[in-house]
């Protein structure tokens, strides 16, 4: 099992770059099967674990699929006839693949994908894609474990009004749009980066999506799609991973690539901390001089603060001074890196929806085990300062967001390396 070992105290300096976004890549490659006629090509394609899931994903779906990794390129040929079935064994390791019911429903009139269940962070429903589709005219049935959605007479443009701002639902019914006949309407809509990515992406394969970004989302059903070439957004989440890892050591960190609006909830919370955050040519700079002051904090759905950078704050939070609360809304169950954080030495409590934490706690090295993706970044980045070595375990959760992450901190000046019981202790690793 592999582990990253951190001896903490160093402080970051130099310059980082971030990768193209998980979360617009994963729908994005979903959305390529929506073209029937020529090839996509995604450019700036970050390696990660759920690449290589969604990849496998498509091609069980009978698209031909080319993956670069070291050009950060994947080619999808999704112009023969496809499959319709998303299979556990995918939607088990990966959410996201729920992402190929839209443009299956939307190309083959059918689509059945296995149920995707519950995990750390929360129970995390369908039942808003499923509205979507159920209002666009498809029969909706379950049975062994899996979901499907039949549309005989094809998809016929409807006005969805969302619950909830669901990023994925909202991706799921503008594929599943973009074929149907007519026009669509989605209200409440989420207004993530990441959606209007997803909006520009189909729009340059012939489609016609506008609002994305606001929260009235209009699609107009075409005849067909036609594959395009499409560069991913940089990842704002690795961008604030790398902020607040930067922030917690007190160091001096130019983020490159990075898109500052995409991050103004961080970027604000951050400030109130004392944290010093620039725009410059080259990227984002971040200064910080120690020690922060406490906040409190709310995720919210975009633009409020994202629940994807909850536990990476939590890490800073713990070493500010005074009392923080940070109260999650979003998903019901993500405080499970907390148990974690304690056996680093932090004073925090769970009540409710809500932690508290009474600072600085003086954390120390442990070992600790990742129980998500942000909780994974939010431990190495706790080892960064904690007194001491720690030792992170259950890094597939890491290699899911994140390339490289502990190659980035040690060449920001970390003392950190990756193990494996294949490689020598203490040589750094490289994913493939
Ligand atoms: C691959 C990807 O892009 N993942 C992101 C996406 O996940 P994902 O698309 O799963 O997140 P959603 O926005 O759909 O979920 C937010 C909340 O809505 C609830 N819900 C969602 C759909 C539904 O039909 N019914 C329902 O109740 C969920 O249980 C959760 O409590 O957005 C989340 C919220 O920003 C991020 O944390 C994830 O990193
Ligand atoms: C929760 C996340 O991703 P996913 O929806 O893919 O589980 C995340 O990126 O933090």
């Amino acid at each position: 099992m592999d582990k990253i070992i951190i001896n903490g105290g160093r402080v970051l300096k130099g310059n980082v770059r971030v990768e193209g976004a998980k979360n617009a890549v994963l729908p994005i490659l979903a959305a390529a099967l929506l073209a029937s006629e020529g090839v996509n090509v995604i450019r700036d394609v970050p390696n990660l674990s759920d690449v290589g899931t969604i990849n496998e994903v498509l091609k069980s779906l009978n698209a031909k699929v080319d993956y670069f990794p070291k050009l950060n390129e994947v080619i999808i040929d999704s112009s023969d006839t496809l499959s319709n079935e998303a299979q556990f064994e995918y939607v088990r390791k990966m959410r996201a693949s729920i992402l190929v019911m839209g443009p299956l429903l939307a190309r083959n009139g059918f689509a059945r994908v296995a149920l995707p269940g519950g995990c750390a962070i929360g129970s995390r429903p369908i039942d808003q894609h499923l509205k979507g589709f159920e209002a666009m005219g498809a029969e909706i049935t379950f049975g062994h474990g899996h979901v499907e959605a039949k549309a005989e007479n094809g998809l016929k443009g409807a006005k969805i009004y969302l619950d909830f701002p669901s990023v994925g639902a909202t991706e799921n019914i503008m594929t599943a749009a973009a074929l149907a006949t007519g026009t669509t309407i989605i209200e409440n809509a989420a207004k993530e980066p990441e959606i209007v990515d997803l909006a520009n992406f189909i729009n340059e394969m012939g489609g016609k999506v506008v609002g994305a970004g606001t929260d009235t989302i209009r699609i107009e059903g075409m005849l067909k799609l036609v594959g395009t070439m499409h560069h991913i957004i940089p990842d704002r989440i690795e961008t604030g991973t790398f902020m607040v890892a930067a922030a917690i050591t007190g160091g001096n960190v130019i983020i490159e690539n990075a898109v500052p609006e995409h991050n103004a909830a961080l970027i604000s919370k951050l400030g109130e901390m004392g944290v010093v955050i620039t725009e410059q040519e080259e990227g984002i700079r971040v200064t910080a001089e120690l020690p922060l002051k406490s906040v409190d904090l709310k995720t919210m759905p975009h633009p409020g603060f994202p629940t994807d950078m909850q536990s990476q704050m939590m890490a800073l939070m713990l070493t500010s001074v005074g009392t923080s609360v940070l109260t999650e809304t979003v998903f019901e169950n993500r405080f499970m890196h907390v148990e974690e954080f304690r056996r680093m030495n932090a004073a925090i409590k769970i009540e409710g929806r809500s932690v508290i934490m009474t600072g600085p706690s003086e954390l120390q090295g442990a070992e600790v085990a990742a129980t998500d993706l942000r909780a994974a970044a939010a431990l190495i980045i706790a080892g960064l300062v904690a007194e001491g070595v720690t030792r992170v375990t259950e890094l597939s959760h890491l290699d899911r967001g994140y390339v490289n992450f502990h190659g980035k901190l040690a060449a920001l000046g970390a003392d950190i390396v990756r193990v494996s019981p294949e490689t020598q202790i203490g040589k750094t690793v490289q994913l493939v």
